[in-house]
């Protein structure tokens, strides 16, 4: 196990055959995870301006997807056998006087109001909600646990110093403090939880070992993280953050390896999408999932990066030595009564029950 920052470091510093070495500690044969979804952004409005983001909009257009185009959407999904909606947008949306006003128009008094609302119809159904709508507080996650078979946030960063650089300067909501309180809150809550770090951002070797014990720290306690995401950053043209370098293929890696390592008990994600190229690798550095993949929308906070379609992640994956595996937005074993509120657990052992642990 790596347990100190020396430890992690001393990892994330490692050159030649040490990192083959390492690899071969974090990699397990067996299977690599996914789940079928669809992506919901229902406001690009976001109070944040993080410096690689280029999903934000100031002027979205239009504020807010509208209920019926949500349902149209989720009855698609469902038609080519999605598991689940992984709904995704800018925080603190209600903020802005046009999503404010169209949030009035149908109702609601803010967007955890609506989000609870789309999540409950498409739970009815069939859909499996996963929210990830950046900070929100403890009442409004206990809230939308009701209707969601998991959550998320990213924590990016544990680094409180990005706050004063290019990529969180103008963001708010991405201060460490304010991340690693709502992910404490879930556990509290006992939500079964995604996050994650993003790579490359600006961060210090340093910064990147504190992150991933920082995790660890609140897994100690709480046990609710059921996959985190090792994101590399992607350059885009008119970001901030355009002549940001890009992670490197090995300090990806080392990441990888590192994070399995020290989470054996956690599924440890990265995005087909975003390392076309070099997805393979990471599976044999000790990554076993790769999160959602639609068979229909884009990946709106990376739309250049179209998702393999699933015959070729099945390719990919067994040309590594490893089975493709479908899971539902809450892993196997978060499917209880510990975890998910009984409405979402009725209808996972209603529509699903293949995905069921069975002792
Ligand atoms: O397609 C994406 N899915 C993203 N997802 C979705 C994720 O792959 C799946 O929804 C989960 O694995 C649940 O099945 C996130 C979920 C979170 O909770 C937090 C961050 C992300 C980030 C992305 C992302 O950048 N692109
Ligand atoms: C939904 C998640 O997508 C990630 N995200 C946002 N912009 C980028 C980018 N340019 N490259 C990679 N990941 C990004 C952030 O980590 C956010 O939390
Ligand atoms: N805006 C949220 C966050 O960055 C959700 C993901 S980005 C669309 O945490
Ligand atoms: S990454 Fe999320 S929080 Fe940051 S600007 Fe984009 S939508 Fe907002």
């Amino acid at each position: 196990m790596l347990h100190s920052k020396d430890e992690v470091l001393e990892v994330l510093l490692m050159k030649g055959p040490d990192i083959l070495d390492l690899m071969k500690r974090a990699c397990e044969p067996g299977s690599v995870t996914y789940s079928r979804n669809i992506f919901i952004p229902l406001t690009r409005a976001c109070r944040n301006r993080c410096g690689y983001c280029t999903f934000r909009s100031d002027t979205p257009e239009p504020p807010l997807l509208e209920p019926e185009d949500v349902m149209g959407e989720v009855r698609r999904a469902l038609s080519l056998g999605c598991t689940e909606a992984l709904f995704t947008f800018g925080e603190d949306a209600h903020e802005f006087p046009g999503v404010r006003d169209k949030l009035e128009s149908l109702g609601f008094g803010d967007m955890t109001d609506y989000t609870y609302h789309l999540c409950e119809l498409t739970l009815d159904a069939g859909l499996l909600p996963h929210t990830n709508m950046g900070v929100i507080g403890y009442r409004e996650l206990r809230m939308l646990k009701e209707v969601n078979a998991s959550m998320g946030l990213m924590l990016e960063s544990a680094s409180p110093r990005l706050m004063e650089t290019e990529a969180h300067r103008e963001s708010p909501g991405k201060d460490p403090r304010l991340r690693i309180k709502m992910i404490e809150d879930a556990g509290r809550l006992r939500i079964p939880f995604t996050t994650g770090l993003l790579i490359g951002i600006g961060e210090t070797l340093e910064e990147r070992a504190e992150s991933l014990l920082e995790l660890r720290r609140i897994q100690d306690r709480y046990g609710h993280i059921q996959e985190i995401i090792i994101q590399n950053f992607r350059s885009k043209p008119g970001i901030p953050m355009e002549n940001q370098r890009e992670p490197s293929l090995l300090e990806m890696v080392k990441m990888v390896a590192a994070a399995k390592i020290m989470f054996p008990d956690v599924s440890i994600q990265v995005p087909p999408n975003l390392n076309r190229e070099t997805g393979e690798v990471f599976l044999l550095a000790g990554a076993d999932d790769w999160g959602g993949v639609s068979p229909i929308s884009r990946d709106y906070v990376n739309p250049e990066a179209p998702w393999p379609e699933i015959d070729e992640l099945k390719r990919i994956t067994e040309s590594a030595g490893f089975a493709l595996e479908e899971r539902l937005p809450v892993y196997r074993k978060f499917i209880s009564r510990e975890f998910l509120s009984p409405r979402v657990m009725e209808r996972i052992e209603e529509l699903y029950p293949r995905f069921i642990e069975t002792l």
